[in-house]
């Protein structure tokens, strides 16, 4: 490719984009870039008061998101990107910096301060090459630059201003406005690559890679200065290795104002390595997991399988047999091992770490006995009548006094029960707060319908994780002995039964989680929604409580909406109603915004493609699409079991913002903006340009 000779060249190479911008994302996909997405978790927080020039701050924000991701990937996608990208943009007027505005009167200060006046828009953008070395460590180099373009603004009248906040697009952009949409319509002129208003300066960026691959190290350097000197002050390009592993030293740390720094590949006195990495990744993370080293370092997996060999043998009739033939080689301080690894001196287990992976192979045991308790209505008995010995129990749930005792202080053990000692007589049980709260059936957020659920259908269909894993596919036919094209249409809508088990499942999450979601956006200057595989309608009565001006039409297959009264709540809204319909074939009902609630994670990427095509087709500009779904984020253990799941369960997968991002924007949605509800969903809206 003449246009940029070395695109092409990088196409082996894992590129990763530290942002979750679509707009980059899409620059970058033009150019022909192949990458991947992987948004920084750095928080934008750095003390503006800090910096002397604004350029300052949005490259050293690019550098932060960058680093982050380089230095967390090896860990939590177990692999090491060649180069990651991280970008920053702010605008800056009268010496202000304008970030993205928080609320709709943020945005207005935002835009009139920048009514009929000229502004800078600086774009920094650090490229971050990871060099993996023989020992598995890696070194980082820095390339960092940025650019400015100015922007002129025509005076703009209060109605033009009110017009365009409400067009919703101001809300995710640096300055409140974007330029290549409806904020196209406020600007007089630019003065410089229009891209990098757009949030990536897309020619100095190729120069950039340019000078990179194209040129040795040396003349690099020498480019470097030759590209200072010759430009003005709105274009620096830096290289080095990182000079801190820390990242607030590195926070509080300006570049070297030269931009010119040692760029030979190694030895570096200042480079960091993975190994130092490792140990401030495992210092900074609040999570208790151990982790290995992206390859699984042969320290830890030595001394993890010592230990379990170790606990092992304190517990089995092979003691002997287990000492004899791995204790002497085990111990000898950095010998190989049967394992093949080297070993060093083993200490005791840690009763935390032990604790840790006892939870978890015993977790099916406690999901399971709740799963009993709740079946047999142990938490509905003990609300009525608190007080309870075992003995009374297992006659009310007609079970033997043995298991039920078992299972009574094992829910004691779990916290859903307690018992009080009585002298000389039986403990007699009571419910938590928390069974109060979540498995009492009547209560407003009883987890009941969930709980069976995940029972009858989510345990069988987990016992054949292996095969699902083995597969890539759902286990239905394997649990329950019926092929299913369909999951919905075949299977859980094929008896009265189990739909209306699936039903209530659905409704009980529907109800813990829609205020949440529901009242995560202002959606004030919407005024029609349809909620697209609403079911019972428990999200769309939440949509209206939380928005009084919003009506609700809830679309979900006949199968279901005959069945919809059985949920109604006692006051109903007659601003939710409902219509029958297959989201895949029939029209759907016209809307401002659509609500898709754990519908996209139940489908393939195909089929995901052809319903958000048919909502685009729907669609005016200035809709919307909400989306309800457990976002992967790798950090979050909740969110990748629930994509196992869904791979058990379904034709689909939980996926990332980034994913979500990237599906979106094909069908020309944009400006997103992801709340993470802390409540089993997330919630990301997007809108129709
Ligand atoms: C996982 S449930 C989510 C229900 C609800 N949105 C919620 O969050 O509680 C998926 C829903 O999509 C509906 N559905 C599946 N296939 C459909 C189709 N082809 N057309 C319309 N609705 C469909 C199902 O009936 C079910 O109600």
């Amino acid at each position: 490719m003449v246009l940029n000779p070395v695109i092409p060249k990088l196409s082996s190479k894992l590129i990763v984009l530290a942002s979750a911008s679509p707009r980059r994302l899409e620059i970058l996909r033009n150019a022909g870039l192949r990458f991947e997405v992987v948004p920084s978790w750095f928080k934008e927080t750095l003390d503006k008061g800090l910096f002397k020039a604004p350029h300052e701050y949005a490259v050293e924000t690019a550098k932060q998101k960058a680093l982050e991701v380089a230095r967390r990937m090896p860990f939590k996608h177990l692999k090491t990107p060649d180069i990651v990208i991280g970008a920053d943009t702010i605008v800056t007027v009268d010496g202000t910096i304008l970030e993205k505005p928080v609320d709709k009167r943020d945005a207005y200060r935002m835009l009139s301060s920048l009514s009929g006046k000229e502004h800078s828009v600086f774009t920094g953008v650090a490229i971050v090459i990871c060099h993996e070395k023989e020992n598995e460590e890696v070194d980082y180099q820095l390339i960092d630059f940025y650019e400015e373009t100015k922007v002129k603004f025509a005076d703009l009248s209060e109605d033009m201003l009110w017009e365009y906040i409400n067009s919703g697009e101001p809300m995710d952009k640096a300055g409140g406005y974007g330029i290549q949409a409806l904020g196209g319509m406020l600007v007089e002129y630019v003065h410089g690559d229009f891209f990098n208003v757009v949030g990536f300066p897309l020619n100095h960026f190729c120069k950039q890679l340019d000078l990179i691959y194209n040129h040795s190290t040396s003349s690099l350097d020498q480019q470097n200065a030759s590209d200072c000197l010759s430009h003005n002050s709105t274009h620096t390009t830096s290289m080095h290795s990182l000079p801190q592993p820390n990242l607030t030293a590195q926070c509080s740390q300006s570049p070297d104002s030269s931009g010119l720094h040692n760029s030979s590949p190694s030895p570096r006195p200042n480079s960091l390595s993975t190994s130092q990495t490792h140990h401030i990744q495992q210092s900074s993370s609040c999570s208790p997991v151990r982790k290995v080293n992206k390859k699984g370092s042969q320290s830890e997996v030595g001394e993890s399988s010592w230990r379990l060999l170790n606990s092992l043998s304190a517990h089995t009739s092979r003691e002997s047999e287990l000492q004899d033939e791995t204790l002497p080689q085990l111990t000898n301080r950095g010998q190989m091992t049967d394992l093949g690894v080297t070993q060093h001196e083993p200490s005791e287990p840690k009763k935390e770490d032990l604790q840790q992976i006892t939870e978890l192979m015993d977790g099916f045991k406690a999901s399971k006995a709740l799963f009993t308790a709740s079946k047999l209505c142990v938490f509905d008995l003990l609300q009525s009548r608190p007080g309870l010995d075992a003995t009374q129990v297992a006659q009310e749930i007609k079970a033997s006094l043995k298991g039920t005792e078992c299972l009574l202080q094992a829910c004691v053990s779990l916290g859903l029960l307690k018992s009080k000692e009585r002298t000389c007589k039986k403990p007699v049980y009571e419910n938590t707060d928390l069974a109060t709260r979540f498995l009492v059936s009547g209560s407003p957020f009883a987890l009941h319908g969930y709980i069976q659920h995940c029972n009858d259908i989510v345990w069988p269909l987990f016992s054949h994780l292996e095969s699902a894993v083995r597969e890539g596919t759902n286990q239905h036919e394997k649990a329950f002995g019926k092929k299913s094209k369909d999951i919905f249409q075949d299977t859980y809508y094929n008896s009265q039964e189990v739909k209306l088990r699936f039903m209530n499942a659905m409704h009980s999450i529907a109800r813990v989680t829609g205020k949440a979601v529901a009242s995560a956006f202002d959606l004030s200057s919407y005024k029609t929604a349809c909620d697209l595989g609403g079911c019972t309608g428990a999200m769309a009565y939440e949509f209206t409580k939380a928005h009084p001006g919003l009506s609700v039409t809830v679309f979900d297959l006949p199968a279901v909406v005959e069945m919809s009264e059985h949920f109604q709540p006692l006051h109903t809204d007659n601003r939710v109603s409902f219509v029958a319909g297959d989201f895949f074939k029939d029209e759907l009902p016209k809307a401002d915004l659509y609500i898709l609630a754990r519908i996209l994670h139940d489908w393939p990427d195909e089929k995901v493609h052809i319903l958000l095509s048919k909502i685009a087709d729907a669609c005016t500009t200035g809709c919307a699409v909400l989306l309800a779904e457990t976002m992967l984020d790798g950090q979050r253990p909740y969110s990748a079991l629930q994509s196992l799941n869904m791979l058990a369960q379904t034709e689909g997968m939980e996926r990332t913002e980034g994913q979500y991002a990237d599906m979106l924007s094909k069908h020309g949605f944009w400006s997103m903006r992801v709340v993470h509800t802390m409540n089993f969903l997330d919630a990301f809206i997007a809108i129709k340009m």
